[in-house]
């Protein structure tokens, strides 16, 4: 895939994090994540790619746009067939309530290299490069904080773990707590979270707990290409959801699920888009005579660079498409 991918993914963040920031504490998530949806769906089109979505915002029956199997991009000849995880909105309630840490991401990788993952929760370990190699998922508690700990050669007392602020999450947050950790919990966002381990002045090391399935293919993709370490397994809560793995072809429920299972290969790209503030990226702002300035990252597998992108809309000025 042509590297010049990269910025035009941060176009199609970038318009769908323009559409819904203007939600911004407005109460309505609905809205804004279908604003989001609109701006990412109309940039999709103007890019040359033969894309198929296999994370999006639902089955086809559930979502007018970007549901899984939807082909999208201009797919004009000798263009890459790809398969395409979007969330044009991770954070739909922080953005309705105006809170912190939503982004609008997206990832792209060849044809059959992205895991087709149900839309149900994915218990989740992530770390930086320099912790990359010394967790997994199944080890005790306990024993990935001191290796990540050794790792980043710090006391287990100056580690500090991210996690969703979730009842669900008191257990774990028992076992950290006495391991001796620091807590960092967030509302929503785990894709931003699992992002920030890899950012030393992000101020977290380690994400650990239960989110989205979706969002946990996107995180391992950005990850690979920063060289972190994601790993995930699926949480069926009931037989429907047993079975929704099944037909996937997940036959193994209970498989560590590895960056490379999760987003196979070297040829990866991410991007994202900072909607509302959060540790790596700032949140939309508009300007006066209608200017806006978004804040992005966008990188890809195979060199490992990462670009930080700031950008001035004239928004008066967008063509059609960004309209
Ligand atoms: O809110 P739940 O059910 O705990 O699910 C956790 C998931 O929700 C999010 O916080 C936000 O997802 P949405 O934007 O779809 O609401 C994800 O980042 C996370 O993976």
């Amino acid at each position: 895939m042509d590297r010049e991918l990269a910025l035009n993914l941060v176009r199609v963040t970038e318009a769908a994090a323009l559409e819904c920031a203007r939600h911004m504490g407005r109460g309505d998530k609905i809205i804004a994540d279908q604003s989001a949806v609109n701006g990412m769906r109309k940039m999709f089109d103007t890019i040359n790619i033969d894309g198929v979505v296999v994370i999006g915002e639902g089955e086809m029956d559930e979502a007018p746009m970007l549901y899984i199997g939807e082909r999208i991009g201009k797919a004009q000849k000798g263009c890459p067939k790809v398969d395409i995880a979007v969330d044009p909105l991770d954070g739909t309630t922080a953005v309705a309530k105006g809170l912190p840490n939503a982004i609008s991401v997206v990832a792209i990788a060849p044809r059959g290299c992205l895991l087709h993952a149900p839309d149900m929760y994915m218990n989740k370990i992530a770390v930086g490069p320099k912790a990359a190699g010394r967790i997994h998922l199944d080890a005790p508690v306990e024993e990935n904080l001191k290796a990540v700990a050794d790792a980043l050669n710090k006391s287990i007392s100056d580690l500090t773990v991210t996690l969703l602020d979730r009842p669900r999450h008191k257990e774990l947050i028992e076992k950290i707590r006495k391991a001796g950790a620091r807590i960092k919990l967030f509302g929503d966002g785990d894709v931003a979270a699992a992002i920030a381990t890899c950012f030393e002045h992000s101020g977290v090391d380690i994400l650990m707990g239960i989110g989205g399935a979706p969002e946990g293919v996107i995180a391992a993709a950005a990850l690979k290409c920063m060289g972190g370490e994601f790993q995930g397994k699926l949480v069926p809560m009931d037989e429907a959801e047993l079975e929704r793995c099944y037909k996937m072809g997940i036959t193994d429920v209970n498989k560590v699920l590895t960056m490379e299972d999760l987003a196979k290969g070297n040829e990866i790209f991410f991007a994202a888009t900072g909607v509302s503030d959060g540790e790596l990226l700032k949140g939309v702002v508009y300007y006066q005579n209608n200017m806006a300035k978004t804040h992005s990252m966008v990188t890809r597998a195979e060199t490992g660079t990462v670009r930080f992108i700031e950008s001035i809309h004239k928004l008066d000025k967008k063509p059609d498409y960004a309209k």
